[in-house]
């Protein structure tokens, strides 16, 4: 069975005529302001990739409300505003930060009276001294490393439209940082990034994907995402953990052949394995698919017909 036989395949060149500049635009300046994101992002992907792209979520949006406020009027009641969350999820380090970032900013700029907000399912996880209390330190990231009970409480509030707080992880302390939170309040959209989104939680009844408007996987080949997660390292080894209590900071001030060998290893033996065995199953959920090349290229769009 072909496993994308619900999704039009849409090559990237047919995909970029979906928009049409006379719907929404961007000047130069908001072009140099999203570069700002990550200055590798490409100003031609923004144009090519994700402007039609914002102009499906807007479109997607606009019918959302359009059902709720029939929905109101049937059941007699009063209409209410509801968050409109977007999932974005894919393999550790294939770009979904950089993704949700540039979507939130696009989607500000050109809808300035939107309010776009955006959290990771990072500070989900349990702090560390509960994952060794588990002994599953080196499992972080697998399902069972999350507090999913605690993640669909959370959108259930946010879509509830109440203020609502989420959990904050370092990547520089490698653990969940005690008392921090992100306030979410009232957003019109809340993109929700990570790797679990999609994932049905063994001891919950509820999908986290149920409280999703809209989802979206990045793809990539995974001999390509460990490229860019050794290149991510190789930066970071450099600069974040170059600082005194960084996780990673004895392997900075070390030897760096030794610091890739433990990477190249974490890469193999838990972010690959949590690739194939938990996080591509969830692919084939998604809205919408991004399906990425070299140099972060997206060269395929698969839209989910029904
Ligand atoms: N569109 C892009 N263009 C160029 N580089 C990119 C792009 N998206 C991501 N990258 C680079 O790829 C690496 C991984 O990206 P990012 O940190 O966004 O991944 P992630 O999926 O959020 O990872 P994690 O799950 O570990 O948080 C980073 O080095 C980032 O700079
Ligand atoms: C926090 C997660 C799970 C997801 O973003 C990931 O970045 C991570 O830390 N994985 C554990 C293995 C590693 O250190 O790469």
């Amino acid at each position: 069975m072909d496993k994308q036989m619900n999704y039009y395949k849409i090559p990237r060149d047919e995909w970029q005529d979906f928009y049409k500049a006379e719907q929404v635009s961007l000047s130069q300046q908001e072009l140099n302001q999203i570069q700002s994101v990550n200055d590798k992002i490409s100003v031609q992907d923004v144009r090519e990739i994700y402007m039609p792209l914002v102009h499906l979520l807007n479109m997607t949006l606009a019918g959302k409300q359009d059902l709720q406020s029939k929905k109101a009027d049937f059941l007699g009641i009063k209409a209410k505003k509801w968050p409109f969350v977007i999932g974005i999820t894919g393999s550790v380090a294939v770009g979904k930060s950089t993704t949700a970032r540039l979507l939130q900013l696009l989607l500000t700029t050109l809808y300035p009276t939107k309010k776009v907000q955006s959290i990771t399912t990072d500070g989900f996880l349990f702090p560390n001294k509960e994952l060794i209390r588990r002994d599953i330190l080196d499992r972080k990231g697998f399902p069972e490393s999350y507090d999913m009970e605690k993640l669909i409480l959370f959108l259930n509030d946010v879509k509830s439209g109440l203020k609502t707080e989420a959990p904050v992880y370092s990547h520089d302390s490698y653990d969940i940082v005690p008392g921090a939170v992100q306030l979410i309040d009232q957003p019109d959209i809340l993109i929700v990034e990570g790797i679990n989104v999609l994932q049905l939680p063994s001891n919950q009844q509820l999908y986290v994907s149920d409280f999703f408007d809209y989802s979206i996987y990045v793809d990539a080949n995974a001999d390509l995402i460990e490229k860019w997660y050794l290149e991510r390292f190789g930066v970071l080894l450099n600069t974040s953990f170059q600082k005194p209590g960084n996780y990673y900071y004895d392997y900075a001030i070390g030897n760096h052949d030794e610091a890739f060998k433990l990477a190249r290893n974490v890469w193999k033996t838990v972010n690959l394995k949590n690739l194939n065995t938990f996080i591509l199953p969830t692919r084939n959920r998604a809205d919408l698919i991004l399906e990425k090349t070299d140099e972060h290229r997206i060269n395929t769009v698969y839209l989910r017909k029904y």
